[in-house]
């Protein structure tokens, strides 16, 4: 069983009664896990619209409604004239390119407390119709921590884009502030699972799948902090061509900074030659894992296809943003496959746990 059943210990009623509830506690996180997909979707948007840094407050338990009145438009407006990013990119823009700025940023802020009183309240009201099993509670609580520290993470993000001579967040705590969410949506996603009837037949799947499907994975991971490093440092809206970057296959300039590490974050060649080096290698094991999937046959065939040709869609999707110089449609669209990958890798690996008895 996915939960230790013998704690807390409890009478046969309670514990049948919990059991019972599990397709519900289920259907409230994939719930939450959508609306986690639907977040990074607006994250993405927002952040490709230049939105990201138009509210410079940070009210996570109140601001729930809009400016109301032209006095409180025009007091947000009057702090967004005061940074670097008005100053030196937007210098001229008025109050209606304002409020077109505006309404992302604050969307996405509104989503995120929507899924905080979703999972809040969802939670609230399952453990008291009894249906949540107890074993369960210090998970979601680890779990609501998480989306809080999240909520805390996007602000600390925000503020870094308020330094002087700043005009954008800094990549690094971007990169961060996608990390955690990819992680919040996989360990919702897999508590869900652990509650929906094993979909495990009580066979092994074969070893070379198990490898193939996890090595692609686990370069899928890393694929997308590095994907994070070329929004985070707009390394995309350059070497628009591929697969070569300015007439080679590895960039001039790939090692220009010093100390060497640097080059892997902050050296626009190298961040993006990495990205599409690592994304090959993603591509590559993900093929190799279709073709264990094809030959295994069910129940393992059908998730690890759906993972691999997400993650070929990924692959193509990443060549068309950068040749058309990151649009914002194309890239919100990579961001939001990228979480859907994480998704399908979640259930590949899920499905292919060892069996138990
Ligand atoms: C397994 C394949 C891939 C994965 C998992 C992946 C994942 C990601 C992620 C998570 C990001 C950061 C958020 C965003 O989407 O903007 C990103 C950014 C980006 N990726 Fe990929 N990527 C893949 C393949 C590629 C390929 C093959 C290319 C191009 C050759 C590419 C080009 C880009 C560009 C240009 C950005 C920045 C877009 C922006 O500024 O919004 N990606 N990628």
């Amino acid at each position: 069983m996915p939960f230790d059943t013998t704690w807390p210990p409890l009478d046969a009623d309670t514990a049948e009664r919990e059991r019972a509830g599990d397709a519900a506690v289920a259907a409230w996180l994939l719930v939450v896990a959508g609306m986690i997909v639907v977040m990074v979707a607006l994250g993405g948007a927002t952040r490709l619209t230049g939105s990201g840094l138009s509210i410079m407050e940070w009210r996570p338990l109140t601001g729930w409604l809009p400016p109301l009145s032209e006095a409180e438009w025009n007091r947000l407006f009057a702090l967004y004239r005061t940074i670097p990013q008005y100053l030196e990119v937007n210098r001229g823009m008025d109050l209606a390119g304002f409020k077109e700025i505006f309404w992302l940023e604050y969307l996405h802020r509104l989503w995120g407390k929507l899924i905080g009183v979703v999972f809040a309240g969802g939670a609230l009201a399952l453990a008291l119709a009894g249906r949540l099993r107890r074993s369960l509670w210090p998970r979601l609580a680890l779990l609501f921590g998480l989306g809080a520290l999240q909520g805390l993470l996007g602000w600390f993000m925000v503020a870094s884009g308020f330094f002087p001579h700043r005009t954008a967040v800094s990549p690094y705590r971007l990169t961060m502030h996608l990390g955690l969410a990819f992680l919040i949506f996989a360990a919702v996603l897999w508590t869900a699972l652990d509650l929906l009837p094993s979909q495990r037949s009580g066979r092994v799947a074969p070893r070379p799948l198990r490898a193939s499907v996890h090595v692609a994975g686990a370069l899928a991971v890393v694929t997308m902090i590095a994907g994070g490093f070329v929004a985070g440092t707009r390394a995309g809206f350059t070497y628009n061509t591929f697969p070569l970057m300015d007439g080679a296959l590895v960039p001039a300039g790939y090692g220009d900074l010093s100390p060497w590490i640097l080059n892997w974050f902050e050296n626009l060649a190298a961040v993006q030659f990495n990205h599409r080096l690592l994304a090959t290698a993603t591509l590559a094991a993900a093929l190799a894992a279709a073709a264990f999937a094809w030959r295994a046959g069910p129940p393992w065939c059908a998730p690890v296809l759906v993972f691999s040709g997400l993650v070929v869609a990924q692959y193509l999707l990443g060549i068309a943003t950068l040749l058309l110089v990151v649009p914002v449609t194309l890239g919100t669209l990579h961001q939001t496959v990228a979480v859907l990958l994480v998704g399908a890798f979640v259930v590949c690996a899920h499905r292919l746990r060892p069996a138990v008895a």
